[in-house]
């Protein structure tokens, strides 16, 4: 009897190092089975983050940094998978469209990769970064509705309305740094179709809501291009967090002081939901507050303003560049799309596009796609694996990441000749229809593709349109070849060095 009740805690201490001996042995074999599989993967390791990294990352060529990496890396396998050990983390990058395919096509793969962690600081559980399901789907089924056609129609006067304040500076200047003055403007038409309201970024620089927006995208930019500043424990050691962190905060504050106004007023019953005086009643947080008053507090519909905000400006600002880029350095393509559009509004100068002309700015259109597939605004995104995946028979183990190099699969000489070139025939209908849908995935493919592509689609012709009708674009000071630019992976896709263009007004 004794010894029973003395033995107890031993029998105890005993199941206690058996089932920790299990679980690390479990663990163990996991572990090894998933280096075993990644490493089968071929590729290479990155041990040394810093020198590592930083010696394979080009500092010449036309890709240059991470994206020029990239393009060496995936060239080198001719496009098949490849897998970059990064310490013990595993991704796998895929270019070619069946791969592709097998991972935005299947419903199950829905959490992002870690490398949308920086972002995930600012845009929480919006639906860019959100990694629950149900929170997701949720507010994808409120959002969806808000960017319907009818609704997007009402932004056309918007959007002309920031591009003609856009052309009206331009007329001033000898050189017009684009990518700056491009920004304002689309940053400009996303608060006022998104909020409602103006924050004056094209009138001047002085509104805090710029200042702290473009800190953030500045740190972003620092991180992207730093590797010490990619790993979080340093960059949290850094000043750069505590800058980011304000910034993002304020931001929040901005949007929730604009979120708590327009409450008030729905709250009075007012049908105009506008603040600033600019009578918006179809902005996007007017319609979110009015459809999702019981399933969206007030924390997510600040993220999700906050998602519109960064998702819609940056994307649409690279590619409204680029194209203005590319039609100043293909002038024969510009004067094709001046000719389209002298055809659509014939007499009717300077007046706001219907939603009419837009649809039939076809050759405009395959100009916005070629520009989306040389400058993808988002040239890589990534999933994280939950189960084991198939890809072109290599077996990718759970919990390493995907890498979706679009940018790699749009320049990819199997899919488009002359890869490199700029030459919108390549949107030609029969050309496009011989291709792979997963061949041209500039919004992403699958359930959680951009929401906002046609929201992008609208703007951007509007933009486009507005400035190509008023002057003949050329190229600046500066950048006097396309051989000279260089382009390079920041928060999105942009030119390493300042791009200049010369604007020359048409009658
Ligand atoms: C040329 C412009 C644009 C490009 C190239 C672009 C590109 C993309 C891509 C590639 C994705 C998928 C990301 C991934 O799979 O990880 C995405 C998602 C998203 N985009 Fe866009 N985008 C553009 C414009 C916009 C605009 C104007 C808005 C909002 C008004 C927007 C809002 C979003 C949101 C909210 C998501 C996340 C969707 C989800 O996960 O459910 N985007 N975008």
């Amino acid at each position: 009897m004794f010894t029973t009740v003395h033995n107890i805690p031993t029998v105890r201490a005993t199941l206690v190092l058996v089932l920790l001996a299990t679980v690390l042995i479990f663990l163990w074999k996991t572990y090894c089975r998933f280096i075993q599989l990644g490493n089968r993967i071929p590729g290479i390791g990155v041990w040394n983050l810093t020198t590592g990294l930083l010696n394979q990352m080009p500092k010449n060529g036309p890709h240059v940094g991470l994206l020029g990496f990239l393009m060496n890396f995936v060239n080198g396998y001719h496009g098949a998978p490849c897998r970059i050990w990064v310490l013990s983390e595993l991704c796998v990058i895929l270019t070619k469209p069946k791969d592709i395919e097998v991972v935005l096509g299947n419903v199950k793969i829905f959490k992002k990769s870690d490398h949308y962690a920086m972002m995930k600081r600012l845009m929480g559980q919006g639906l860019f970064t959100a990694d629950d399901f149900g929170v997701w789907r949720r507010h994808r089924k409120i959002i969806t509705p808000t960017l319907h056609f009818n609704i997007l129609k009402d932004f056309v006067p918007i959007f002309f309305k920031q591009a003609t304040k856009l052309a009206n500076k331009i007329k001033d200047k000898d050189q017009v740094n684009i990518f700056l003055a491009v920004g304002l403007c689309t940053l400009e038409s996303i608060c006022n179709t998104a909020m409602g309201i103006n924050i004056f970024a094209q009138d001047s620089e002085d509104s805090a809501f710029l200042k702290d927006f473009y800190s953030v995208l500045k740190i972003w930019h620092t991180r992207m291009t730093s590797p010490w500043f990619m790993l979080d424990l340093l960059f949290n050691l850094s000043r750069l967090k505590s800058i980011h962190d304000k910034a993002a905060e304020r931001m929040k504050c901005f949007t929730n002081e604009i979120l708590q106004l327009k409450k008030e007023k729905i709250g009075a019953n007012k049908s105009e939901l506008a603040v600033n005086n600019e009578p918006r009643s179809t902005a996007f947080l007017d319609l979110m507050i009015k459809k999702g008053k019981e399933v969206m507090s007030d924390g997510e519909l600040k993220d999700e303003i906050i998602t519109l905000i960064l998702a819609g400006q940056e994307t649409t600002a690279t590619v409204n560049s680029f194209a203005l880029i590319m039609l100043a350095y293909h002038q024969n393509i510009q004067q094709k799309v001046q000719e389209e559009l002298d055809s659509i509004f014939e007499c009717r100068e300077n007046e706001c596009p219907t939603f009419e002309d837009l649809q039939k700015m076809n050759y405009l259109e395959m100009v916005i796609k070629e520009t989306l597939r040389l400058y993808p605004a988002l040239p890589l995104i990534g999933r994280t694996l939950d189960e084991d995946l198939e890809v072109n028979n290599i077996i990718i183990p759970a919990g390493s990441s995907v890498g979706i190099f679009l940018y790699g699969t749009h320049r990819d000489p199997d899919l488009y000749p002359s890869p490199n070139d700029f030459n919108p025939d390549n949107f030609l209908p029969e050309r496009q229809s011989k291709r792979s849908n997963y061949s041209f995935v500039p919004f992403g493919a699958g359930i959680r593709n951009c929401i906002g592509q046609k929201y992008a689609m609208i703007q951007m012709k509007t933009i486009l349109s507005t400035i190509v009708r008023r002057y003949r674009v050329s190229p600046g000071n500066g950048c006097p070849s396309l051989d000279n630019l260089q382009v390079m992976i920041t928060s999105s896709l942009k030119p390493r060095h300042p791009i200049n263009l010369s604007f020359t007004p048409r009658r």
